[in-house]
């Protein structure tokens, strides 16, 4: 697969964080059933910013991500996408933004092609067909019924369909789910080519190994909030930069956590005038290791017995549900 190029002018390079945000969000609230669910979030993402949102199952992605793509209305708030208000943005709007939701009903008789070349008449200057197959790894299927593939196949094609209108903006939930080991690494080139586009890409995930490749800046979300956003490298603060120093004495395992974990180690040498410190080791905590202490034991709010279900999309007439 190869990364995209468009031709729309737009500015490449790092994130730009001086102009005004491409996601504006201060203190969004959604509830099912009155139990709120997104509760007095604010996020910015910039522009040209791959910003990757984490958080268990349950605690709200889809839900404030279907806000910010005007297809979830919100129950109090200010969110401003691209500089306007997706709950009333129009049509033009619209096609700067592209969406690859979670689930979608993409699965019809039309082949791969067919099924690209016929959304192409909705955008004004789509991607060829054929660079979208390269992009996304599907050129072998492009004349395979949609409701012939495998799900990580029909997942590209999501991804796609998704990307196909040139959008400044692309929401991005749990893209790469159903996708084998390879596929999730022509997409993260994908993200990549789009990012160096100037694209600025909305993310959640489940792998912490994707927000971390791809992610300038990543939020954790638990409890309705945010807990923490910082670059994937960052997270934990203090956290991080305990290390937990561990030797065998007298027969059993000895673990101290220390901020200065040289110190330790020349006292532990010290005391080892003989060179070697049995079992010694010294640690300090990954990503995944911060991202549970962040989102706790069991922050499903799922496991709360919910609301009744809410539908989701726009009606025919294009209104918020
Ligand atoms: N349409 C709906 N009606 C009622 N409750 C809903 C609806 N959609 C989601 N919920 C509930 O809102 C909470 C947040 O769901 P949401 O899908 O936003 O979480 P998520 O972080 O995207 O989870 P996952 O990682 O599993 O995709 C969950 O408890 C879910 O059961």
């Amino acid at each position: 697969m190869t990364a995209m190029t468009t031709t729309a002018a737009r500015p490449a390079g790092p994130p730009d964080s001086g102009s005004e945000p491409a996601v504006r969000v201060r203190g969004l609230l959604k509830r099912y059933g009155g139990r709120p669910v997104v509760e007095g979030l604010d996020l910015d993402v910039h522009r040209g910013e791959c910003f990757a949102l984490l958080g268990p199952n349950g605690a709200g992605k889809t839900t404030a991500v279907e806000i910010l793509e005007g297809v979830r209305r919100r129950d109090a708030g200010e969110v401003t996408v691209l500089g306007q208000d997706p709950a009333t943005a129009g049509r033009a709007w619209r096609d700067r933004v592209g969406v690859v939701a979670q689930t979608t009903g993409a699965g019809n008789a039309l082949t791969v092609r067919e099924t690209l070349d016929h959304y192409a008449r909705y955008h004004g200057d789509p991607r060829r067909t054929a660079e979208l197959l390269d992009a996304v790894g599907l050129p072998e299927a492009a004349g395979r019924r949609v409701d012939r593939l495998s799900g990580g196949q029909r997942r590209r094609l999501e991804v796609a369909l998704g990307v196909q209108g040139r959008p400044e903006l692309v929401f991005l939930d749990e893209p790469t789910t159903g996708m084998d080991p390879v596929a999730r690494r022509q997409f993260w080139a994908l993200v990549e080519g789009m990012r160096e586009d100037g694209t600025t890409v909305l993310l959640t995930t489940h792998y912490l190994d994707e927000a971390a490749h791809l992610a300038d800046r990543v939020g954790v979300l638990a409890g309705g909030r945010l807990v923490e956003v910082a670059p994937p490298d960052e997270l934990g603060g203090d956290l991080r930069r305990t290390a937990t120093v561990s030797w065998t004495e007298a027969g059993g395992t000895r673990e101290v956590a220390t901020a200065e974990p040289s110190a330790l180690l020349r006292d532990l040498l010290a005391a080892h005038p003989a060179g070697e410190v049995p079992g010694l080791a010294v640690t300090r905590p990954g990503l995944e290791e911060v991202y549970l202490r962040l989102v706790g034991p069991d922050p499903d709010p799922a496991s709360v017995p919910g609301p009744a279900c809410e539908p989701t999309g726009r009606t025919a007439e294009g209104a918020l549900r």
